[in-house]
């Protein structure tokens, strides 16, 4: 699913008006109506609701929503925010609808004229949505900073007011949402960690957008559905044995680090690579030949003179430390390796120390940082956004895949292309659970998925795994060998 900026979406509606078609204030009505269908199924027993209306489309709505609501037998009381000036043709039409129904409507001129809000009160907030323009100031800063200060719940509509839809809003005075409702699809305010605080849990609410509106091509950013990723996925052929599906070499591990290589190397085998071979410090075979019997292990002291084209790729970095010889593991399959390979944690800390090795790099290989590591490599970012278009430039630059770990983990693609990811949960902020992403994503380049096809399966598969494993386990107790546990589950979801 393409993410679309505020401008696209409203082409979007515009376009719905004209081919549907409906006119616009029954399209204002439709996602109005999917909002009070929410209201009704999941909230009650609140003292009083309270509707915070701007006198944009945002605030046509609440005022809609407000009507809706009394058809249900579900009062509220309406706060306009007043500056003077009429509001939208759809605000007016919906105000004068409002008038019949006996709902209590305030205008909002002065801070004097602020409710004394209540905890056990439910406030809608409907003041602004994705026509913002400019950071709030005056009257409409001082209300979300005096319904902020309220202990009662709120659910915003479309987006919390005061948040930039489509870029950072570091300085902005923001609603603190608990539940926001956002219409037809996400947001990219919906993906900036920074704005967590603000929008609270998220649900996308399907307005009925016109289908065949041309999104293709119009964004260079999607987020990863059921629909893509089971396109990705090719079932293994009958006639198949373990030559069929490549053989892996994990680079990972040393002393005292040993759980990342075991964690990697099963990740790596649950995700079907075909033979899987760990190398590791000849000290510390006998904990990989336990842990896990189903792989090979070779000593890391042989990298001068193993032969490496016999791989059919590389993962490399987890828990290698970067001591010498761990750069100098590194450097010789950067140097004697040319299919893409995958490079995560130490691999990528010693990256960071030596950004020569930049132009080493396998083209199409796979780099996995976390922001932390991500900044240590190609410098300090203030925001997520601009994390996100420095990836893109150097993943065009450097024609390799950057995945950046974290809610909603993305990757930046050669052809500057950006996904973002939609399964995981916050369970798999736990250690290891990288070190489970390199192995799932060795796995899937040695079996013959491409280096963009591996990324968008294999960051799909580590989220959804966790997502299963999280209902028998719970976020809390999740740990990194779970995510690999739950694998085959993963799979099967997606094989049928
Ligand atoms: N497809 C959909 O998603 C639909 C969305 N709907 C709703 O419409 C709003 C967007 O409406 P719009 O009128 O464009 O913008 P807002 O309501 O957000 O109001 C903006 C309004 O306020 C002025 N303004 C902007 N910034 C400020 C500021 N800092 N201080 C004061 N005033 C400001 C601006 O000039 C505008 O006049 C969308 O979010 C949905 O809620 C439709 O209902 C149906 C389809
Ligand atoms: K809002």
């Amino acid at each position: 699913m393409k993410i679309l900026s505020a401008e696209q979406i409203r082409k979007w509606d515009e376009f719905t008006i004209l081919n549907e078609p409906i006119s616009s204030i029954d399209l204002m009505e439709r996602a109005a109506r999917q909002c009070t269908q929410w209201f009704e199924q999941k909230k009650g027993g609140f003292r009083k609701i309270r509707i915070f209306c701007g006198k944009g489309n945002n605030g046509g709505d609440g005022l809609a929503i407000a009507r809706q609501l009394v058809e249900k037998d579900i009062l509220s009381d309406v706060y306009i925010l007043e500056f003077g000036s009429l509001g939208t043709n759809d605000f007016q039409t919906n105000l004068s609808r409002l008038h019949s129904f006996p709902v209590t409507i305030h205008f909002i001129q002065h801070q004097d004229f602020f409710p004394v809000i209540d905890k056990a009160d439910l406030i809608i907030d409907a003041l602004f949505g994705s026509g913002l323009n400019r950071p709030l100031d005056g009257l409409s800063l001082q209300l979300v900073q005096h319904l902020n200060k309220s202990a009662a719940t709120i659910i915003a509509i479309d987006l919390p007011s005061g948040m930039f839809a489509d870029k950072p809003s570091p300085t902005n005075a923001v609603i603190k949402a608990h539940e926001t409702l956002t219409f037809q699809q996400l947001k990219f305010c919906f993906l900036f960690p920074e704005n967590e605080p603000f929008f609270g849990e998220v649900h996308v609410l399907n307005i009925g957008l016109h289908p065949d509106f041309s999104i293709a091509g119009n964004s260079m950013f999607e987020l990863t559905d059921w629909k893509m990723i089971k396109e990705i996925y090719k079932p293994r052929k009958q006639f198949s044995h373990k030559g069929t599906y490549g053989h892996a070499l994990i680079v990972a591990g040393e002393k005292g680090k040993m759980g990342a290589a075991v964690l990697c190397t099963r990740g790596c085998l649950r995700s079907g690579a075909g033979l899987v071979s760990a190398m590791v410090p000849e000290e510390q075979f006998a904990i990989i030949q336990t842990a896990v019997p189903e792989a090979m292990a070779i000593a890391q002291e042989t990298i001068e003179t193993v032969d490496l084209s016999k791989y059919t790729t590389v993962g490399i970095g987890p828990g290698t430390g970067t001591s010498e010889e761990s750069a100098r593991l590194l450097q010789r399959v950067l140097v004697n390796y040319n299919r893409p390979i995958v490079i995560d944690a130490d691999g990528l800390n010693i990256i960071a120390a030596n950004d020569e090795l930049l132009s080493e790099l396998p083209p199409g290989s796979i780099l996995s940082p976390h922001p932390k590591e991500f900044e240590r490599i190609f410098g300090k970012t203030e925001n997520h956004l601009e994390r996100i278009q420095t990836a893109r430039l150097q993943a065009q630059k450097l024609f390799v895949y950057i995945i950046v770990k974290g809610h909603y983990s993305f990757v930046a693609c050669p052809d500057g292309e950006v996904y973002f990811n939609s399964t995981g949960n916050s369970g798999m902020a736990t250690g290891g659970s990288g070190d489970v992403l390199t192995g799932i994503l060795t796995g899937l380049l040695a079996q013959g998925y491409s280096a963009k096809e591996s990324c968008l399966l294999g960051m799909f598969l580590h989220g959804l795994s966790a997502d299963i494993a999280v209902k028998t386990t719970s976020q809390e107790a999740l740990v990194a060998g779970d995510i690999t546990e739950y694998l085959g589950k993963a799979f099967l979801s997606i094989a049928n």
